[in-house]
């Protein structure tokens, strides 16, 4: 095989598997404290609100590429995730049970929906994500919702990680995590299947790898944010949210 040959469908997905192994923000250690229980309610306030900007922002990626897909098969399929977060008017989505949590957690929610007291590296990083998702290839905007192959596992760790670490959090609060555990592995069973028959080339390949790659720094990008202001050294920027204070 030369270097340029396309890897087998099997190969690459056993590539994309060892990238998310290396990369997602599983391992990072604002995740291990949150998981530990051993933030602050504060903290933990400060990745909710945070996190909030990432789930609303999900949905206005997920429109610009459906606009992007050529066929009705496609669309559809990507109409689902739409469904998923922005709820069907009966359902909530999970924008409004992300809330729900924030709600939980006592902090307001039209201060968290104002984005006011959002770190601007969280901005940086979940725009850098609906910008790419904009103005990539549909092979590559595809491959950068594989992260949501690891996402089963860090959710089952941070609900029994939170519920036994935290008295201030509730099984209802953490309710948003629930359907996540179904709606992901079905995600990814498309985005995979997807990404393995289409990208063709070699060069294809690699850039189906890049950006699963690109997803996992941005999702660690928020987390080193969250570290660097409510952690160590604890320096929230100007204007960012202040636990204890109110907005
Ligand atoms: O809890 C998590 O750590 C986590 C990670 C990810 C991810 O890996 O991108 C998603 C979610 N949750 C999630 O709840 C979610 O709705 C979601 C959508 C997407 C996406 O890229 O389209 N990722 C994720």
């Amino acid at each position: 095989m030369t270097d340029d040959a396309p890897l087998p469908p099997e190969e690459l997905e056993r590539r994309l598997r060892a990238i998310g192994e290396e990369r997602y923000h599983i391992h990072h250690p604002f995740h291990h404290l949150l998981h530990g229980g051993r933030l602050t309610k504060g903290q933990v306030q400060a990745w909710a609100l945070n996190r909030y900007y990432y789930q609303a922002s999900i949905p206005a990626k997920d429109a610009s590429l459906i606009a992007r897909l050529p066929t009705p098969a496609l669309r559809r399929e990507w109409r689902r995730r739409l469904a998923d977060h922005d709820g069907d008017g009966e359902h909530p989505g999970g924008v409004e049970r992300w809330l729900r949590l924030t709600d939980g957690l006592g902090l307001d929610r039209d201060y968290v929906t104002s984005l006011r007291g959002l770190l601007p590296g969280t901005r940086f990083a979940v725009d850098a994500y609906v910008n790419f998702v904009k103005y990539r290839s549909v092979l590559e905007a595809v491959a950068s919702s594989l992260t949501e192959m690891f996402s089963p596992d860090i959710i089952s760790q941070r609900v029994a990680g939170m519920l036994r670490g935290y008295d201030f959090v509730s099984a209802e609060t953490l309710a948003y995590f629930t359907p996540r555990l179904t709606q992901a592995p079905q995600d990814v069973r498309f985005a995979l299947d997807y990404v393995k028959r289409e990208a063709r080339t070699r060069a294809e390949q690699e850039q189906v790898m890049d950006a699963l790659r690109f997803k996992c720094d941005l999702l660690w990008a928020q987390l080193d944010a969250l570290h660097f202001a409510y952690v160590a050294p604890a320096l929230p920027p100007p204007g960012a949210f202040r636990p204890g204070t109110p907005p």
